[in-house]
């Protein structure tokens, strides 16, 4: 069944007339301004738009890694406006998962290892091995990083953030430096952590081929929302090209 706007959905993030500003006075940078938007449950959304729309600031907000200047997110039934910084870092840690453009993987750890950091403290992790099996990297757990190509430590660092199974998964540029055949690779890994867990995901690219494996896309001007469009026909990772 194609998915509508109109149909009633789970939302998850519940995000009404959001600013942020930076500094003060004539150093003032305008980061939001005013964006209203639900994302539902077991979605992927992709963010685009130009250099300094906001994506990130929206991101970072959401996954409770800075706060909004004026208006309020709500995360399932909490508020997380209302978190102190303990508060937040509870939330972060029990519900979302991070991943960014560069790894930060630990050098002298092996891909089990770096991921087993995260399980360990973790209240209902997944074994490392079976998150590292759904980026279809088991085979090259005992590896070390520097073993690795860019995209199998991505992979990792993608195992590393769904090992505690977060509700929901952030991704800010995570092919940002990766070639496209790798890129393709680690997009791929991302719908089958969002198929497998239904984890629901955000996702921030540069890249408009990517917005295709999306089911909606939210596009950034200005720091607000300039349109969202709905994805009828989601395509596999694999049929990407770019
Ligand atoms: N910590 C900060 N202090 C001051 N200004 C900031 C800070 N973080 C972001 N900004 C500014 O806020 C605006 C929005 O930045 P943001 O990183 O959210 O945009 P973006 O759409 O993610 O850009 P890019 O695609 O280049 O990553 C930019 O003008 C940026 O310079």
């Amino acid at each position: 069944m194609m998915a509508t706007e109109t149909e009633t959905r789970h939302v998850v993030f519940d995000v009404h007339d959001v600013t942020k500003v930076y500094g003060s006075g004539p150093s003032e940078v305008h980061a939001l301004r005013g964006v209203t938007l639900e994302l539902y449950a077991g979605q992927i959304s992709v963010l685009l738009g130009p250099s300094g729309s906001g994506k990130s600031t929206f991101l970072n907000i959401i996954g409770g890694l800075d706060k909004p200047t004026s208006g309020y997110v709500s995360f399932e039934d909490q508020q997380l406006n209302e978190l102190d910084e303990a508060g937040l870092t509870a939330y972060r840690r029990e519900s979302v998962g991070f991943v960014f453009q560069f790894y930060n993987l630990i050098p002298s750890l092996t891909a089990l290892e770096n991921v087993a950091l995260v399980t360990e403290i973790a209240e209902n992790p997944m074994s490392p091995e079976e998150a590292l099996g759904i980026v279809n990297l088991k085979e090259r757990m005992d590896h070390f990083p520097s073993e690795l190509s860019g995209g199998e430590q991505q992979r990792v660092a993608i195992a590393r953030a769904i090992a505690k199974r977060p509700r929901v998964l952030l991704c800010d540029e995570p092919t940002g430096a990766l070639d496209s055949k790798t890129g393709i690779v680690v997009i791929q890994a991302l719908v089958d952590v969002n198929e497998k867990l239904g984890t629901t995901t955000a996702l921030i690219t540069h890249n408009v081929a990517i917005r295709k494996i999306a089911d909606r896309v939210i596009h950034f001007r200005d720091g607000q929302v300039q349109e969202i469009e709905q994805i009828g026909e989601k395509i596999e990772p694999s049929e990407l090209r770019w």
